[in-house]
């Protein structure tokens, strides 16, 4: 299946914004979350507001250590991929997030340790993405993605590099105008949704991969 990326474009937010709803099915949906909780629960980081699993190795400024990604994983980061969002590189790295209801994320920009296109796969829940512009220490809100499950989303250009994105740490949350992917949802305004445990897979690509030498590993 060829996807035109264009057509999926959120004309109503800063560029640039893709949402393309049904990315997964829900059979994919269901090997998503059985392979994140069949890991070891030592592959869990446990946070404050949440819990995380790495795949692909630990991002860091210097680069990245490649890790062994899992086979089933590589399907869903291939399909991102050949979306051409990476170009002229893949995803190589994948942080997988389970939100429970009333969790969240506090406002951030990804950084520069990746290619600026961050691409999200939602599983289980919906849930509402914000974002916010700061100035002179000032947070201002610019609008908000309604993120449904076996959605893609993919964010890119002022919406990767300028504005800070957030996940409030809330319950249920209201459909209001404020929600520029709208019309791309099955949902309509007014509408109050419940939120109920979200895993979300963020597929990235680090461009500096770091090759461990055996020649930097003293021997005594
Ligand atoms: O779970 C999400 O949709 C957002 C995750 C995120 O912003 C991040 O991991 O940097
Ligand atoms: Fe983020």
């Amino acid at each position: 299946m060829v996807l035109k990326l264009e057509e999926f474009k959120v004309e109503d937010a800063p560029k640039s914004v893709y949402y393309i709803p049904n990315f997964i099915s829900t059979e994919d949906e269901e090997i998503i979350t059985s392979k994140v909780y069949g890991a070891p629960k030592p592959k869990w980081t446990c946070l404050k507001n949440r819990r995380l699993q790495d795949y692909g190795g630990i991002p860091h400024r210097n680069g990245i250590i490649p890790e062994q990604i899992p086979l089933w994983l590589v399907t869903y980061m291939d399909r991102v991929s050949d979306l051409n969002v990476f170009q002229p590189s893949r995803a190589n790295h994948c942080l997988v997030n389970e939100y429970l209801p009333g969790q969240g994320i506090m406002p951030h920009l990804d950084g520069p340790i990746f290619f600026p296109t961050v691409t999200t796969i939602t599983c289980g829940s919906h849930t509402m993405l914000e974002f916010l512009r700061e100035e002179e220490g000032e947070r201002y809100f610019i609008c908000k993605l309604l993120l449904e499950p076996r959605s893609l989303v993919i964010l890119k250009d002022d919406m990767y590099k300028k504005y800070l994105h957030t996940i409030e740490e809330r319950i249920v949350d209201t459909v209001d105008e404020s929600c520029v992917n709208l019309n791309a949802t099955g949902h309509k305004l007014g509408d109050i949704l419940e939120r109920g445990t979200r895993v979300s897979l963020t597929i990235r690509n680090v461009p500096k991969v770091l090759r461990l030498s055996l020649f930097n590993i003293k021997i005594k």
